[in-house]
């Protein structure tokens, strides 16, 4: 057999960031400030550390940063207003609402609040709208960064058979209309997929992207598939059992290391787009 592609996500996330970094400049230069509101609520360890990690790389990379941390038992309304509030905020050009909230809220009708052209983060129903059909500007960070990856390391995707295992909102669903858009073959698998195995032997591109630590085992894997492990499971583990799958896959990706920096440079990257946009949007108007 021949060796196996580590498919690095630091490389292309600096890439990425370099590239945004130029933009970001240039765009102070013109007296803008490229922003990122970021929105937490509660305190779960994870997702500090993930909003955290996405405010260093916004100061590393020359953006702006807002960070708005809400409590616990904060409501839906509550967060609608915020939201409502950072929707008006002209320095703020971007929004994400770190996923997950506690249970009381209303997630999908907090994400529906935030402005079309602030939804770097890709979270709203009309975002996936056009990002589905097609034309749409900010698909989802994850998926969205999976396709940098595949396409840093020109990995062919029209024609290819992609399995993708999971259907959230933010990440399966979204990748597989980014995959289907560049004429892949997608079947996408789920909880209340039979015979799960035998869909993702026949795969030549899979996405894990199910949330289940070790989940896509070895065996499952035809020789010479390229594999994106999308997972982010407590510990930094991966959704795929990645010394059982290397042997098998022609590349794949780590965790740590594959599609979680990328996620946060394309989540740079759209909010630099965004406020591009909007220095656009006053020069011509
Ligand atoms: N609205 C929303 N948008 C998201 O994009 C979003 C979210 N909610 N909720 C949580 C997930 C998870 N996520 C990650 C981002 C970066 C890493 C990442 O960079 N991980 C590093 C390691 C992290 C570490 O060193 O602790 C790596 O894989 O190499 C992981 C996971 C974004 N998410």
């Amino acid at each position: 057999m021949s060796k196996t592609l580590i498919l690095d996500g630091l490389r292309v996330a600096r890439e990425i960031h370099q590239q945004t970094q130029k933009r970001a400049q240039k765009l102070r230069e013109q007296g803008i400030v490229p922003c990122l509101a970021t929105v937490l609520v509660g305190d779960d360890p994870a997702s500090h550390t993930y909003v955290r990690m996405k405010g260093k790389a916004c100061e590393k990379y020359g953006l702006s940063s807002i960070r708005i941390q809400l409590p616990t038992e904060t409501t839906t309304e509550e967060l609608v207003a915020k939201i409502e509030e950072l929707n008006q905020d002209e320095r703020v050009h971007g929004i994400l609402l770190q996923h997950p909230v506690p249970s009381q809220i209303d997630e999908r009708k907090a994400f529906e609040t935030i402005a079309l052209h602030k939804d770097v983060d890709g979270v709203t129903s009309h975002g996936y709208g056009e990002v589905s059909m097609g034309f749409g500007e900010f698909p989802s960070c994850t998926p969205a960064g999976i396709m940098a990856i595949l396409d840093y390391y020109q990995i062919p995707i029209e024609g290819k058979h992609a399995v993708v295992i999971g259907r959230s909102p933010i990440l399966g669903k979204p990748a597989s209309q980014l995959l289907l858009n560049r004429n892949a073959t997608v079947t996408v698998c789920h909880s209340r997929t039979v015979d799960l195995a035998n869909h993702v032997s026949q795969a030549d591109i899979i996405i894990a992207a199910v949330g289940k630590p070790r989940f896509v085992q070895g065996d499952w894997v035809k020789p010479g598939t390229v594999i994106i492990d999308a997972g982010y499971n407590k510990g930094n583990i991966g959704d795929v059992d990645y010394e059982a799958c290397f042997s098998k896959a022609s590349a794949i990706t780590p965790v740590p290391g594959g599609p979680g920096p990328v996620t946060i440079a394309i989540l740079l990257k759209h909010t630099v787009d965004a406020a591009e946009r909007m220095l656009n949007r006053l020069v011509y108007k």
